[in-house]
């Protein structure tokens, strides 16, 4: 056991980020009104070749004009393999007003890409007088960027947020599929007969969760491109919350309620902690460690298994 105590992820909801192309201004009024908790405007792959600036300058103009509300309002900068990615960061922080929160760097490969981008935010944020320090969030979606999660997760005081890119990891990996996210047709167990379907994600997501609760960043799950399969959104968002992750992202607006939904704590789920608490507030009274709460076992760790439940509600509820 280490005596070093886990640090706290950032104490914001993060249970939907809605995604919109930077070339699509009609949509920046609809997404400010929704009730995602963070809205990522995106510079990079909805976005062609053609419309990269006319997107930025789009982006900036909204980031003053619009009402984004209590929002978290981030940016999806362009991969630092391609050349607009300084650009996207220099005009932004140049030109957009302080009412932006964070920048998304996609196709992280390794800590130096944040490196490259934390040091390019610094020197304009200083040369410009900029009061509010602009945070980061990153998506792991190649095999060097699930190679190096932990380095990535460790890069920056500035990283708030990690997020699995089924999309790109898909491709990158080699994975025979062009899915974004969710069931598999092909990667199942068989037995006696029998199909058993399996999630592919699941190993890349536990890496992310563990990467990002050993340095306090969010983890969170990508987009699920099917947005006509709500059964299957659920599903995936479901699994996404068991392992440890606070939210995932929409690719459209009606999946918004069914992220929101999953990541916020039951009634009944926030009643069965505060139960678990009780039961320990008297076992510790009686001077035993352990209890029995409903025919099982709770001990001191149930306390904190119930206090994240607990603090999810809160953080949420208020
Ligand atoms: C792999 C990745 O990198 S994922 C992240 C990058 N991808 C993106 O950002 C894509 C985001 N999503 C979109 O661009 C669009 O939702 C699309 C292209 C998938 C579908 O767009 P449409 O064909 O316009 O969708 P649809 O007609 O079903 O829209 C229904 C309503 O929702 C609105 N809407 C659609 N997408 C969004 C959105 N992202 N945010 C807010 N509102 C939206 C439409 O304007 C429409 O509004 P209306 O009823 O007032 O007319
Ligand atoms: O950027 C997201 C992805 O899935 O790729
Ligand atoms: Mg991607």
């Amino acid at each position: 056991m280490s005596f070093r105590l886990q640090p706290a992820a950032p104490a914001r909801p993060n249970r939907c980020q809605l995604f919109g192309p930077g070339s699509r201004v009609a949509l920046f009024e609809k997404m400010a009104a929704s009730d995602a908790d963070v809205i990522n405007l995106d510079l990079e792959d909805s976005v062609a070749p053609s419309d990269k600036d006319s997107a930025r300058q789009n982006v900036i103009q909204a980031i003053g004009d619009v009402d984004w509300g209590n929002k978290t309002l981030s940016v999806r900068i362009n991969g630092l393999d391609t050349p607009y990615w300084y650009r996207d960061v220099v005009d932004l922080l140049e030109q957009a007003d302080e009412r932006l929160d964070q920048i998304m760097i996609p196709k992280v490969g390794c800590a130096a890409d944040i490196y490259a981008v934390d040091a390019l935010v610094t020197a304009i944020e200083t040369a410009k007088g900029r009061s509010k320090k602009i945070s980061l969030e990153v998506i792991i979606e190649s095999a060097a960027g699930i190679a190096h999660v932990e380095e990535i997760a460790a890069a920056s005081p500035r990283l708030q947020a990690m997020s699995l890119g089924a999309a790109d990891f898909a491709a990158s990996m080699g994975m025979q599929t062009t899915g974004i996210g969710g069931t598999q047709e092909n990667y199942y167990m068989a037995h006696e007969g029998a199909k058993y379907w399996s999630d592919p994600w699941h190993w890349a997501q536990t890496a992310i969760v563990a990467a990002c609760r050993t340095h306090g960043v969010l983890p969170v799950d990508g987009p699920f491109g099917d947005f006509s399969d709500d059964e299957g959104f659920i599903a995936q968002a479901k699994r996404s919350a068991t392992l440890g992750m606070v939210g995932k992202w929409a690719i459209h607006p009606k999946q918004i309620a069914l992220a929101n939904e999953v990541f916020t704590p039951s009634k009944e789920q926030v009643q069965e902690a505060r139960e678990i608490l009780a039961a320990m507030e008297q076992a510790k009274a009686n001077g035993e460690g352990a209890t029995v709460y409903k025919g099982r076992l709770v001990d001191i760790a149930s306390i904190k298994q119930a206090e994240v439940i607990v603090r999810q509600s809160e953080m949420i509820n208020g």
